[in-house]
């Protein structure tokens, strides 16, 4: 499988600078994609179109050659760094995960996630705590990419360290392609097999200086 943007454009707002303009990327099944560029460069709004979670103003994301599905869970699961934002205040932890129908013990030790938080609310847990859930969620059987957003950004070294031996047994073991944006270099030389620096793949300077 893979995943494409081709000739994606983007901005916030009708009168609002470019953000993206003209990016072209493509992750591949099995590869280990770190994404990188200045603070405010449109790392997080490059993965968030990926995911489906905005729509590109001009442009499209293909998933081997198509549109992203409309319905059900996706195959692209978007991880970000505010576990509190992705996840159904309303329902207990119990719930977030049977939604998901991602509920292997084996996931859920190697992340450090005790039984008795299942019962409980996300308030009622930290944000480390309820991050591992959002991994947990993320690798459910469907999945094919993972996109990782400064995901770890929050968590304290063990703990991180934890989430992301756990991420690279997955992605490996079931190939699955990974995109990760962060600002630690030492962890994308661990993880990555290939890195993308949104500036030399971002056209916005040549148009908007036209
Ligand atoms: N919802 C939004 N509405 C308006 N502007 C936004 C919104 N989200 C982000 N921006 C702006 O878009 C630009 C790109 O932001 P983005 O978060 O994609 O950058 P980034 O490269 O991921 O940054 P960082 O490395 O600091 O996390 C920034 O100038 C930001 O202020």
């Amino acid at each position: 499988m893979q995943i494409e943007a081709r000739n994606v454009s983007f901005r916030y707002g009708e009168k609002s600078p470019w953000i993206l303009k003209d990016v072209s990327l493509k992750v591949e099944e099995g590869e280990r994609v770190g994404l990188i560029g200045p603070s405010g460069y449109g790392k997080s709004t490059l993965v968030k179109i990926l995911a489906g979670y905005l729509r590109p103003l001009e442009g499209e994301i293909l998933l081997d050659g198509k549109p992203l599905p409309e319905k059900g869970i996706s195959p692209v699961q978007l991880i970000y760094q505010h576990p509190e934002k992705a996840i159904n205040p309303r329902w207990k932890m119990k719930k977030v995960l049977e939604e998901s129908g991602m509920c292997r013990e084996e996931v859920m030790d190697a992340l450090g996630i005790e039984r008795e938080w299942l019962q409980r609310y996300p308030r009622e847990l930290s944000g480390g705590e309820l991050q591992r859930f959002c991994v947990a969620r993320s690798l459910f059987h469907g999945t094919h990419f993972l996109f990782a957003d400064e995901m770890s950004t929050m968590l304290d070294v063990i703990t991180q360290a934890q989430i992301w031996n756990l991420m690279l047994k997955e992605v490996t073991q079931r190939r699955l392609g990974l995109l990760m944006v962060t600002h630690n270099s030492n962890l994308a030389k661990r993880v990555c097999t290939r890195m993308v620096d949104l500036s030399e793949i971002n056209h916005k300077e040549e148009r908007t200086s036209m």
